[in-house]
């Protein structure tokens, strides 16, 4: 699923891609909401090397003149800018504020919010990024209403449904063009279970279905060609996956949670999204979108993407007996989850 947005990142960053001068005039402009932060700095750098992107806006309240002007030494075809909330954007002569940054945006990224900590679930950052996430998307609505957001802000969960919600009362919502960011969990899963089978990771592609926090992750092992753990192993790999977040957290011991990983999946879902933009017919990736594929009104799983976002949330196929126990186990929290952020959003 992701070797051909990898290769492409190689390419960039040689500037040797065949592709660079024909694919950037088809170029998008890309709005990262965060850009100064942990995520939002290494993934400007990604998008910033990506010919599919004309125009590359950085968004912050802090930091993002100083981020903008120096990946603008970056010889690659795109513009860059640095917005802030009120004056000294970059360059100077940029209008400055959240309505420069989006007018014109094809994709906005957003990864604005505080991390955890040591002992933080991603529910408590809820109080924080809750309110970060609506305003951002109410802009979002204002000045780039036809934009495919991508939220990786957490908790994932229930950002989404607030900004479903927010998108609704400014009467610009289109399910196609929400998605939450799970492409961590896929790339972590391909990791891990490549791992096992001792396979370059390249060649793994793991579904990934459910929600983003603990066990609403649910990879689907049962369906990668090849592998048949013991029911240790498969247990062991599962609850690594659903659990990924937490090891970084611990490692990073109080200084934040996954950023260059999650950097990287982050610009892996934007290529892709920028890809189907500009006509390929190819591209499946996991996302957390609207969806009725089970009674949570939000869910992860293979989505075809087109020229205006989501063209169809794709069923996740069988399921082993292994696999829906823990389905079982994660409905009632991730329904309560959503329900959370669609009461925050209508308070
Ligand atoms: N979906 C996923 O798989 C993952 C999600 N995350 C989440 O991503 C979020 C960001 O994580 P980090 O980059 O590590 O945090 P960070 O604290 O390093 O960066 C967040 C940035 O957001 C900015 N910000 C805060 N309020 C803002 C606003 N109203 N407008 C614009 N920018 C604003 C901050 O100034 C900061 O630069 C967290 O909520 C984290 O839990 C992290 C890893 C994976
Ligand atoms: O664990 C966290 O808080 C950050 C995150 O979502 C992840 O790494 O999957």
């Amino acid at each position: 699923m992701f070797s051909l947005a990898s290769r492409r990142l190689v390419n960039a960053a040689t500037n040797k891609s065949r592709f660079f001068s024909s694919t950037a005039a088809m170029g998008k402009k890309v709005a990262v909401l965060g850009a100064a932060g942990g995520i939002g700095q290494p993934l400007s750098l990604l998008l910033k090397l990506s010919p599919n992107v004309s125009e590359l806006s950085c968004y912050d309240i802090v930091g993002t003149p100083g981020v903008a002007a120096d990946l603008s030494h970056i010889p690659t075809a795109s513009s860059v800018t640095g917005n802030l909330p009120a004056a000294g954007s970059w360059p100077p002569s940029h209008n400055t504020g959240i309505e420069a940054a989006l007018t014109g945006a094809s994709v906005v990224v957003i990864p604005a919010g505080v991390p955890r900590k040591p002992g933080m679930t991603r529910d408590d950052l809820f109080n924080t990024n809750a309110g970060i996430v609506k305003g951002l998307v109410e802009a979002c609505a204002d000045f780039c209403p036809d934009a495919v957001l991508a939220i990786i802000s957490n908790p994932v969960n229930s950002t989404v449904p607030i900004a479903a919600e927010v998108l609704k009362k400014k009467g610009v919502y289109s399910p196609k063009k929400l998605c939450g960011v799970t492409t961590l969990d896929v790339c972590r899963a391909n990791t891990f279970v490549a791992a096992s089978m001792g396979k370059d990771p390249k060649d793994v592609n793991v579904t990934v279905i459910g929600g983003h926090a603990g066990i609403t992750i649910l990879p689907l092992f049962s369906q990668v060609p090849g592998f048949s753990p013991s029911d240790e192993d498969r247990e062991a790999l599962t609850v690594r996956t659903q659990f990924g977040g937490d090891e970084v957290v611990k490692a990073k011991a109080g200084a934040g949670s996954a950023t260059l990983s999650m950097a990287y999946a982050g610009y892996l879902f934007t290529e892709e999204v920028l890809r189907a933009m500009n006509g390929a017919d190819d591209v499946v990736q996991c996302a957390f979108v609207e969806s009725s594929l089970t009674d949570a009104p939000f869910f992860s799983s293979p989505c075809k993407f087109g020229p205006d976002g989501v063209t169809e949330v794709m069923g996740f196929g069988e399921i082993s007996a292994y696999e829906q126990k823990w389905m079982d186990q994660m409905l009632p929290d991730l329904k309560k989850q959503i329900q959370k952020g669609i009461d925050f959003a209508n308070q």
